[in-house]
């Protein structure tokens, strides 16, 4: 392990133990591989939270660093979007996903080192509250999920949103909206716009968990309208025009059109997350209660994180 990083794994741990940090979160993938992760995690013994990179359920591959099995209170993994992020949005997907898995809670200090994907190198540290920044959570829900949404399937939504940021269709961007949890009166309040291609399948073939249906969830994503899922993962549908427009409770930023507002409302009118990609910016953005939670800008196309 080179000084620097030895160096940035002493002093985090020293702040973290000083400031009584929740925990040290840690960039798996900042390693080359298993071992050298292991020789750095042997270095610090505090409570980690392991950030590694999420692949679609059954899939392999082979560039993500599978962290090593820890019968340990010490270690738990988030599992963020396998996409290029820059350092800043990875620190805020991580702590959103560690949020609504439960493994972080508003007010709790940790402690984040990051690095160049496999560069087996560490070279950034930030310390930060939870809830703290404006930026990361602009509402004041202390639980971004509605009761009923699997993390799991907000996390597998926000992979796929994540992934279409970056692939987008046919070498041409694409924008798209999914309301998660609620559904029946997400529902009520919606209406089809045209054929609901996950109509008659059952729901077991419907399920984002289940995998496999990321690329046909990708397809559709090209038709008008939101996607809806009900918080066991099962899309219901889509293509669905979310009714109840105007009824966010905050005016949103200037440039964002119906899409956003239609994603913004639906959560004023249920209890459902939407998370929207802007065709336009590539911008994903997560709204509930009629506001916008998060945003997470500049998903990249390849290249590394800055
Ligand atoms: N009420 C609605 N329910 C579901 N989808 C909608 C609704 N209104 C608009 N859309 C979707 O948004 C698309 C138009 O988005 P528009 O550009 O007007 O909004 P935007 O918020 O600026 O989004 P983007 O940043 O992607 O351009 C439509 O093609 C349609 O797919």
């Amino acid at each position: 392990m080179n000084t620097l990083t030895q160096s940035m794994l002493q002093h985090a741990y020293a702040i973290a133990q000083e400031v009584d940090a929740k925990a040290l979160m840690f960039d798996a993938e900042a390693w080359e591989n298993p071992d050298d992760l292991n020789e750095a995690l042997a270095e610090v013994n505090y409570r980690l939270l392991l950030v590694s990179r999420s692949r679609p359920p059954g899939s392999q591959d082979s560039e993500v660093i599978e962290p090593p099995e820890m019968n340990s209170d010490r270690v738990s993994v988030i599992h963020i979007p396998n996409v290029p992020l820059t350092r800043l949005a990875q620190v805020k997907v991580s702590m959103l996903v560690g949020v609504a898995e439960k493994k972080l809670a508003r007010g709790d200090v940790i402690v984040c080192l990051s690095g160049v994907q496999h560069s087996n190198r560490l070279d950034t540290m930030v310390v930060i509250r939870v809830g703290d920044e404006a930026e990361f959570f602009l509402t004041d829900e202390s639980y971004p999920l509605p009761p009923d949404v699997d993390p799991a399937v907000f996390e597998r939504v926000l992979s796929i949103a994540s992934e279409l940021a970056v692939e987008g269709r046919e070498t041409r961007t694409v924008g798209a909206t999914f309301v998660v949890g609620d559904s029946e009166n997400v529902l009520e309040n919606s209406r089809q716009l045209v054929f609901n291609p996950f109509h008659g399948y059952p729901e077991e073939d419907c399920n984002i968990l289940s995998g496999g249906l990321d690329e046909t969830i990708k397809e559709f994503a090209a038709i008008d309208g939101a996607f809806i899922i009900r918080g066991d993962g099962v899309v219901l549908a889509a293509g669905r025009y979310l009714m109840g427009t105007g009824k966010s409770t905050e005016q949103l930023r200037g440039g964002l059109g119906a899409r956003h507002e239609s994603a913004a409302s639906i959560t004023s009118v249920t209890d459902a997350v939407s998370i929207t990609l802007s065709q336009s910016t590539s911008t994903i953005t997560i709204f509930n209660s009629g506001r916008v939670m998060t945003e997470i800008e500049k998903i990249r196309v390849g290249g590394e994180g800055s």
